[in-house]
């Protein structure tokens, strides 16, 4: 299978300490590519590295062919490179369909004086985005929820609306930092399938996730990460029995 992300040589410092040393990782188009490790093992800085959040102190990141090596994060996402936060990042007080509308945000081709006068083609070109995110809205089961205020729901809606908003930026690369944190055991099987079916569907995902049980379950390719190194590579059924997995797990008490 051919990459469609590939960071070579990563690596990131912090004063003394090198949060991500020397770390190679390989997404393959159309995979669901899990990344895991115990607390503190480097996985945020190192997809923050790769979306163009964070510095890139040495190593390449090659997206779809090309060398973006510290490019930022817009022009990742103008390249079709989608992120959520492991924090919230929606409007709370606006509903689920403005939120993910603003996903749709680098496909808007209206522009002043346009917006001023609400002519036809912005009318037409906000009903053709509409529909997409309808569409979007239907795949993860919130349509019903289209008009509620996203303040209204439960947290694990929340986590699919922002879900919600990366895909209707209609990505290529799909990076998720820790879907699942705090959701409830039955919303973490809706994430599973969900992430599942957008894998099937053609999606390209990148996850960053502490519920190895899950991971373990969906993803085609896991890497694992422990003191900014890559100590186990490959499809979850090896990584499960690597003896080096196995001992940074059972060696701390946080993920074990
Ligand atoms: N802004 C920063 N300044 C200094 N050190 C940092 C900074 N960000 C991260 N680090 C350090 O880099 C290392 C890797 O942190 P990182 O957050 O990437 O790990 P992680 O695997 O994502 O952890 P977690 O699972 O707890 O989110 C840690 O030792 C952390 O303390």
């Amino acid at each position: 299978m051919t990459a469609l992300l590939e960071a070579t040589g990563l690596i990131r410092r912090w004063g003394g300490l090198t949060a991500v040393d020397r770390v190679d990782v390989s997404v393959a188009q159309g995979s669901l590519h899990g990344l895991i490790g115990p607390n503190g093992a480097g996985k945020t800085t190192l997809v923050n590295m790769i979306t163009g959040v964070d510095r890139i102190d040495d190593g390449r990141v090659r997206f779809q062919g090309d060398d973006v090596t510290g490019l930022a994060s817009h022009r990742l996402a103008s390249k079709g490179m989608a992120r959520t936060f492991q924090t919230s990042q929606l409007f709370e007080d606006e509903s689920v369909i403005d939120n993910v509308m603003a996903g749709r945000h680098g496909h808007i081709r209206y522009r002043f004086p346009h917006t001023l006068f609400y002519t036809p083609r912005v009318v037409r070109e906000e009903r053709g985005h509409r529909t997409e995110v309808y569409a979007v809205l239907r795949e993860l089961d919130l349509a019903e929820d289209a008009h509620r205020q996203v303040a209204e729901l439960s947290y694990g809606r929340r986590r699919l609306v922002e879900l919600a908003r990366a895909i209707a930026s209609q990505p290529t690369l799909l990076v998720l930092d820790e879907p699942a944190a705090g959701l409830p055991g039955s919303d973490v099987d809706v994430l599973g399938d969900v992430l599942r079916r957008l894998r099937d569907s053609g999606y390209t995902i990148l996850v960053i996730e502490h519920n190895i049980g899950l991971l373990m379950t969906i993803c085609d390719r896991m890497t694992v990460l422990s003191e900014g190194k890559v100590i186990a590579d490959g499809v979850p059924a090896v990584v499960r029995e690597s003896p080096e997995v196995i001992e940074a797990y059972l060696g701390r008490n946080d993920d074990a």
